[in-house]
């Protein structure tokens, strides 16, 4: 049967209330500076700008619910960003992995510095950065975790000289539960849409996804408050998926204004990414979203998103193309476009679709 209450959650038994001990509370200065022109500078928001996202029930979805997959629809066009509720993930496996990247972030400095990606690699430990060294400056630290065992097993004994065995299994774990909402998600996306159900994700098999999974951790003790802790912009893949460890801090901008995104324990948010954005032909928008803290409760994330086969062809799905909306974008190898902005600094501050219309507009 299905039931529209979310899946039995209980607080993880992290300390998310509490500031971080003293020996982890030396961040550099962050002397921020760069927002981008056309929003509003304003960090913090009325009371009244926070909102829930529309709650989606993903065992409706995978019962394939006419009326929730409507709801799916409307939520992403007019939002861009959902909730995703009664999902198979446990409480246990959200808390060991919110467990784990604790672990991995409260790691000596010298033992994250030893995970720093390799020249050409994206995978790895990324510090913060007070801009100085000309990179924009990020106040989260992030991990990006390889999907492949290999590569993860590389990073994991880079932390870990010794090993650490529970962080890659929980790991795993995460990711083919995640993984598999993202893919019944992007099913009740093209069905709703009156496309073959397999249509968005046919370029995608386990081996054709390129996402890493990325940590990110925030910690704005010695930061004046509020403070811009990630910069504003929208993600390149097709779908995310992002679990928050209960710290606010999420905004997205809608109309022109920012609104704090209203965290609901135990669903994750889900949003459209910039190529979603594309095979809808602008009919889901990729809306660009920041964190902005507020208090020095440290915040962590877990994001994973789907992207297609780097040499995959991102175009409108032809069903969506029509003489009263003719294709907004020229059809783009996926890599194309993941190369046409600095991926590792990722704080990209808008989109870059502009660059694929196929009537150009400025930036
Ligand atoms: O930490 C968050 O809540 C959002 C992070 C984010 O937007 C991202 O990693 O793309
Ligand atoms: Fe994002």
């Amino acid at each position: 049967m299905a039931s529209t209450a979310p899946a039995p959650y209980i607080t993880s038994s992290l300390p998310h209330t509490h500031s971080l001990p003293q020996q982890h509370t030396t961040p550099p200065s962050y002397p921020y500076q760069h927002q981008h022109p056309h929003m509003d500078s304003s960090l913090f928001v009325q009371d009244d700008q926070q909102v829930e996202l529309p709650l989606i029930d993903l065992q409706l979805l995978c019962q394939e619910d006419a009326a929730e997959i409507h709801k799916l629809l409307i939520g992403a066009k007019e939002w861009g960003f959902l909730q995703v509720a009664n999902h198979s993930v446990s409480c246990k496996l959200l808390s060991e992995i919110e467990q784990q990247a604790y672990h991995a972030f409260t790691l000596p400095a010298e033992a994250k510095a030893r995970a720093e990606p390799a020249a050409g690699s994206a995978h790895g430990y990324l510090p913060k950065s007070s801009g100085a060294d000309g990179k924009k400056p990020r106040l989260n630290e992030a991990l990006r975790v390889p999907l492949n065992p290999e590569k993860r097993a590389d990073m994991i004994i880079k932390l870990w000289p010794e090993g650490n065995e529970a962080f890659s299994s929980v790991v795993e774990e995460y990711i083919a539960a995640v993984e598999s909402i993202l893919l019944q998600l992007l099913r009740s996306f093209a069905s709703g849409l009156g496309l073959d159900p397999l249509q968005f994700t046919h370029d995608l098999s386990r081996d054709g996804i390129s996402a890493v999974l990325r940590m990110n951790f925030y910690n704005a003790s010695s930061q004046p408050l509020p403070t811009l802790a990630f910069q504003a912009h929208s993600d390149p893949q097709i779908l995310t998926i992002l679990h928050q460890n209960g710290v606010d801090g999420l905004q997205i901008l809608k109309d022109n204004k920012w609104i704090a995104v209203k965290p609901r324990f135990g669903s994750f948010v889900v949003n459209v990414g910039d190529l979603l954005q594309v095979m809808s032909n602008d009919l889901y928008p990729s809306v660009i979203h920041r964190v902005v803290m507020k208090s020095d409760k440290f915040r962590s994330s877990l994001v994973l998103a789907v992207t297609p086969h780097p040499q995959a062809i991102v175009r409108p799905a032809p069903q969506l193309v029509t003489e009263q909306r003719p294709s907004q974008y020229v059809p783009f190898a996926a890599d194309e476009y993941f190369s046409s902005m600095d991926f590792l600094a990722f704080n990209v501050a808008k989109s870059h679709l502009h660059k694929f219309r196929s009537i150009p507009t400025l930036a």
